[in-house]
Order: C-alpha cells, then structure tokens, then sequence
C-alpha cells in the first residue's frame, strides 16, 4: 500500500469498516470490471464538477488557516492542481460525450453532494487548520488508494482514463504531499506524539465521517 504519511495510516485504520466501504464500493468494483453503466459514469462526473468547486473552496480555506509559510505553499498547490488538472479531466470526459461545460456548471446539487462538501467546508470555518485536513484527507488519499489499486487490478478499458488520472504519479505525488502537510501541521500544532493529545480522537471522528460521506457519494453515483 501506498505511503501517505503516519497521520493517515492511523486514520486509517481507525475508519476501517466505513475506510473499506468507500474504497471497495459497488461503483468503484462497477469501474474495475467495466460493469458501471455509463449513464452513472456521467452522472457522477457531474456531480463531482459541483464537488470540486466547492473543494477548490475548502483548499482555498486551507491557504486562509495556514501559519507557515510550507502549509501554505501545500495548500495553494492543492488549490491549483484541482482547478487546472482534476477539473479539466471532468470538463474533457463529458464534452467527449457531448455534455457542454455550461451545462455541467448549471447541474442541480444533490443533498449527497451538498452534505459532503459543506461539512468538509463548516469543520474548517469553526475548526483550525487540523480540522479542516481531517475532512480533506479521505477524498485525496481515498482516491490514490483506489487509483492505484484499479490500475492493477481492472479487466476492463471502460474507465482507463478516470483510472489512469488518479494512479498517475503526478497524483500519487499529490497524495504524498497532503500527507507530508497533515503531519507537519500536526506536529506543529499538538507535537511530536500527536495521537497520544486529546484531540487526536475528535480528529479521528472527523476523518471517519468524511469517509461516510464518500460511501454516500459512491451511492448516490448508483442512482442518476
Ligand atoms: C467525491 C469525490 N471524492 C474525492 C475526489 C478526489 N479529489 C477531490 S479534490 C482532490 C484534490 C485534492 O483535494 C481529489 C483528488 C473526487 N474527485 N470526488
């Protein structure tokens, strides 16, 4: 399994049973096996448009709670690798299949969506910069771990593309430094021995609920 730092790892494992409902979800295995009908293929992408707008806020946020000059450069590079990489894969896949990008500007939210996105965005309003990275983290790390193991494990061309974006080493990349981040901002806010403090648990929940949160999007995928 891939390295994604020693916050991750414990957060991890910590969210088990919701960790392996969203990373081995009938649409994820659907895209494995070229089994997910297209229809939900787009669906999601364009829900998931609506999605990455509003996570392009919540990595915007986390260049407002920085207090280094590190997390900040971290948080901007976020920022900027989802408006002009992560975006721009939506906005290709679905002009391909003839949805323009005013269209998918203007898709309806739906409450799967809204919920998510507005509690990834509400833990870093009346949060710190560690509340926000606990309900960051599942998406990016979630979707490296399910990038790379599609990319060993599908039997079908179907998906490449979607697959080939979040195996790509320029994402796993990616995934390595939201780790890097988690554990520095930690470490710099509670120390060394951050798991042993208080907050770690609150921390861990928050991290767990994002994690439900993604099943409930996988699941709304299922059901254009
Ligand atoms: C529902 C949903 N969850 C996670 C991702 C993946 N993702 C979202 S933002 C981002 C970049 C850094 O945060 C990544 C990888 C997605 N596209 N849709």
């Amino acid at each position: 399994m891939s390295d994604y730092g020693k916050a991750f790892a414990l957060m991890r494992d910590a969210a088990q049973g919701p960790w392996r409902d969203y990373t081995r979800h009938a649409f994820v295995e659907g895209m494995k096996g070229g089994t997910l009908p297209r229809a939900a293929f787009l669906h999601y992408l364009r829900q998931d448009y609506v999605f990455l707008i509003h996570f392009s806020r919540a990595w915007a946020l986390a260049v407002v709670k920085s207090e280094t000059h590190a997390e900040m450069l971290a948080a901007s590079r976020t920022v900027n690798g989802l408006i002009s990489e992560e975006m721009k894969l939506h906005i290709g896949i679905c002009e391909a299949e003839g949805i323009p990008q005013d269209q998918l500007f203007a898709t309806p939210e739906r409450a799967e969506n809204l919920a998510y996105t507005r509690f990834v965005l509400e833990a870093g309003f009346s949060g710190d910069l560690l509340d926000l990275l606990a309900a960051l983290a599942p998406c990016v790390m979630g979707y490296g771990e399910i990038g790379t193991r599609l990319a060993t494990e599908a039997t079908s061309d179907t998906y490449r593309d979607w697959i080939a974006a979040y195996s790509s080493d320029d994402y796993q990349d990616a995934c390595v430094a939201v780790g890097e981040l988690l554990d520095m901002a930690l470490t710099r806010r509670i120390g060394e021995n951050f798991e042993a403090s208080p907050r770690w648990t609150r921390l861990c929940h928050t991290f767990r609920t994002a994690t439900e949160l993604e099943v409930n999007f996988w699941q709304m995928g299922l059901t254009p």
